[in-house]
């Protein structure tokens, strides 16, 4: 079965045609700079890569010249458009609605745009894609499988935020947590990995890429997440701050004189790994190029970037008591020893951990970096969300399911 897997950005679309029976990638690409000038489509078929430079106006816009690209006669994959039987869209946040993935019928969607309030910054778009996904493959089964789904599982001890309570009755403000496909998937793995089944396993996912989140899985289930009501809580990350004293928020209205929407945008856009070396780097790899020369700048932000993940990592072993396994994914958790070294031999050696430095220095790979005597297990596990996605959906159509859970009750 040949399934479209879309994430829709306010300006970019990223999608995957995969074959869901074999699991192999067909195609993909990402679209950028939808609605403003100098639209690019990068268009991937195994290790062949095209590219076409066109304004593009809209989302509507954006998939028909994807849909095309899967099947011109120089870049295509498929014959004829009908051979997609179904799309999987990555919905970012479901909302307390959905822990499961869901076929998308008009009252769903109707349910995912009312938790737009909720995610002001992801959400629409996603929306505007399944929308011009729908008018483009009218006759195929859309899936929507949501970041926050994988986290539902949180007890409200864990998701309740210590403000009073009517606050979450009229608004539903709690931790959701987002990566949930990802850490979902990465758990997986591991028990995989491992050869144990994952209902015996506590397991510490970090998803390590431009925006950055921990999870604590115990026995198959998120238990806890870094991220909470936004995407903004938790760790240092590329532009992202994570964790900062609330009261900073009106100090900086009162003393720069800023709205409410300045300092969002500032403690999203202008903080992280951005905000504290001056505004010069968000690429890791320039960070890390940097401190290893010696670069104070640079230095300090890398300290505070993997001090913050080792906390993290010590506050979840805490909450499950216990931890047999951490595991590493997404940019920078697959790709940087250096991150993954310090984190584990400055911070957690008193787990009984011991890292293997030979093993650790690899990239992309999926692999165990802990030593046999290791009390703790250490992995790298490259995520797959599109995978995940493609899997669900799948699943759903084939079944003919309205929607599939993520765990049994
Ligand atoms: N070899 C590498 N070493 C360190 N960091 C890397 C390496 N390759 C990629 N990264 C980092 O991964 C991050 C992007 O991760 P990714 O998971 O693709 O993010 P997102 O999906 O949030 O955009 C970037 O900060 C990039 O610098
Ligand atoms: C929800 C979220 O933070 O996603 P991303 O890491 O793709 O920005
Ligand atoms: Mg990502």
């Amino acid at each position: 079965m040949k399934i479209l897997v879309i994430n829709c950005g306010s300006s970019s679309i990223k999608y995957q045609l995969l074959d869901a029976d074999s699991e192999s990638v067909l195609a993909k690409g990402l679209l950028e700079r939808i609605g403003i000038s100098g639209s690019k489509l990068t268009h991937k078929r195994g290790e062949e890569k095209f590219e076409f430079t066109k304004d593009i106006a809209d989302h509507t816009e954006g998939l028909a010249l994807i849909i095309d690209a899967l099947q011109d006669e120089k870049t295509g994959v498929v014959k004829n458009i009908n051979e997609i039987e179904a799309v999987g869209h990555r919905v970012v946040h479901g909302g307390e609605r959905f822990a499961s993935s869901v076929l998308l019928d008009d009252e769903v969607i109707r349910e995912v745009e009312a938790n737009n309030f909720l995610a002001p910054l992801h959400n629409p778009a996603n929306i505007e894609g399944i929308i011009a996904a729908k008018k483009i493959l009218p006759s195929v089964p859309h899936v929507g499988v949501f970041d926050t789904a994988f986290h539902q599982s949180m007890t409200e001890t864990a998701y309740l935020y210590a403000i009073p309570y009517s606050l979450y009755r009229k608004y539903k403000i709690r931790r959701y947590g987002f990566h949930g496909t990802s850490h979902r998937y990465v758990a997986n793995r591991v028990a995989n990995i491992l050869g144990k089944p994952i209902k015996e396993l506590k397991i510490i996912t970090a998803h390590i890429g431009n925006g950055a989140s921990v999870a604590a899985v115990k026995y198959g289930r998120s238990v806890d997440t870094s991220m909470g009501f936004t995407p903004l809580e938790g760790l240092v990350m590329g532009t992202r701050s994570g964790d900062v004293d609330p009261a900073i928020v009106p100090f900086l209205q009162e003393q720069e004189g800023f709205t409410a929407g300045e300092v969002n945008n500032l403690l999203n856009k202008e903080s992280g790994m951005f905000g504290l070396t001056d505004h010069q780097f968000v690429d890791m790899r320039d960070i890390e190029e940097r401190a290893a020369k010696k670069d104070p700048l640079c230095m300090r932000a890398h300290n505070i970037y993997e001090y913050r993940l080792a906390k993290y990592i010590g506050a979840y072993a805490a909450a499950m008591n216990g931890v047999d396994a951490i595991a590493f994914t997404a940019g920078v958790g697959e790709n940087s020893p250096f991150l993954r070294e310090n984190v584990v031999n400055k911070y957690l050696n008193y787990l009984g951990i011991e890292l293997d430095r030979e093993k650790n220095n690899c990239k992309g790979c999926e692999i165990i970096i802990s030593t046999p005597q290791s009390k703790v297990k250490v992995l790298v596990v490259p995520t797959n969300e599109e995978l995940v996605i493609a899997r669900d959906t799948s699943e759903i159509v084939k079944k003919g399911l309205k929607e599939l859970k993520l765990w049994e009750d």
